[in-house]
């Protein structure tokens, strides 16, 4: 099984009013490519900091992130922008669409970054826009959609420019129940149809079944790494 992520000594410490947080404490943990991973733990366990590590936003204060055999680490700021453009994909909870634009805008925009030829940039986004089943909603605005509807678009603007990679934080958070359980089948249909590797920030138990793998997080260590059938 190839590990298309790898965490290596990953420390992220934060120093505030003379007092050092240690949100990640030496971390190690290999992704496995084409895995679910489910990422829990306590409030302030370090997850979305770990999230973040992994996805290039933030540089760890001592450790490795290798993905893809690029040591993300020791790429510039610039460097790691133009490979989170090409290589991951972003779900948050609060869905960080741009209001003032449609929905087929919305989607459009990391192409338009990718420097994606313009006339192939409508059709590429119309056809994420079909693969999460919003195609009669393309010229809607943000606030014109519901919650589902706007982390759909979100899901469509995370895998419009087909990357390896998608990490979502909380993506059901700001849902319903019901609502959130049609976006966690659609992030499991992706998952299989495509095998993108997801790694999944959550407090919900129920996001945490539906993957292949739960890592546990507390006060900034891995307390408890399990996957379907087997414990680690
Ligand atoms: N920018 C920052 N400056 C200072 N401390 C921070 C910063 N970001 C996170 N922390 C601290 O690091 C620790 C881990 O935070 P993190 O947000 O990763 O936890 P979490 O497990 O995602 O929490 P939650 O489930 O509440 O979102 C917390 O104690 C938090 O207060």
């Amino acid at each position: 099984m190839e590990e298309i992520i790898k965490l290596q000594g990953v420390s992220q410490h934060y120093t505030l009013g003379g007092s050092t947080v240690k949100a990640l404490d030496e971390v190690d943990l290999g992704i496995i490519s084409g895995e679910l991973t489910a990422l829990i733990g306590p409030s302030g366990s370090g997850k979305s900091t770990l999230l973040n590590v992994t996805g290039g936003l933030i540089k760890p204060t001592m450790g490795d992130v290798t993905i893809k055999e690029s040591k993300m680490t020791d790429l510039s700021e610039n460097g790691m922008c133009l490979f989170r453009r090409d290589n991951i994909g972003f779900i948050f909870q609060s869905f960080n669409l741009n209001p003032t634009l449609t929905a087929l805008e919305n989607v459009m925009m990391p192409l338009i970054y990718a420097r994606v030829a313009s006339h192939k940039r409508k059709d590429m986004a119309s056809h994420a826009l079909k693969l999460v089943g919003l195609d009669d909603r393309k010229d809607h605005k943000p606030g014109e959609l519901s919650g589902g509807q706007q982390q759909r678009v979100s899901i469509a603007r995370a895998l419009v420019n087909n990357p390896e990679i998608v990490l979502c934080d909380e993506p059901t958070g700001n849902l319903d129940s019901d609502t959130g359980r049609e976006i966690l089948e659609l992030i499991t249909r992706m998952n299989r149809e495509s095998k993108v590797t997801f790694i999944i920030v959550t407090h919900d138990i129920n996001v945490a079944n539906i993957c292949d793998r739960i890592v546990t997080l507390k006060d900034g260590k891995i307390m408890k790494d399990e996957r379907k059938g087997k414990n680690e």
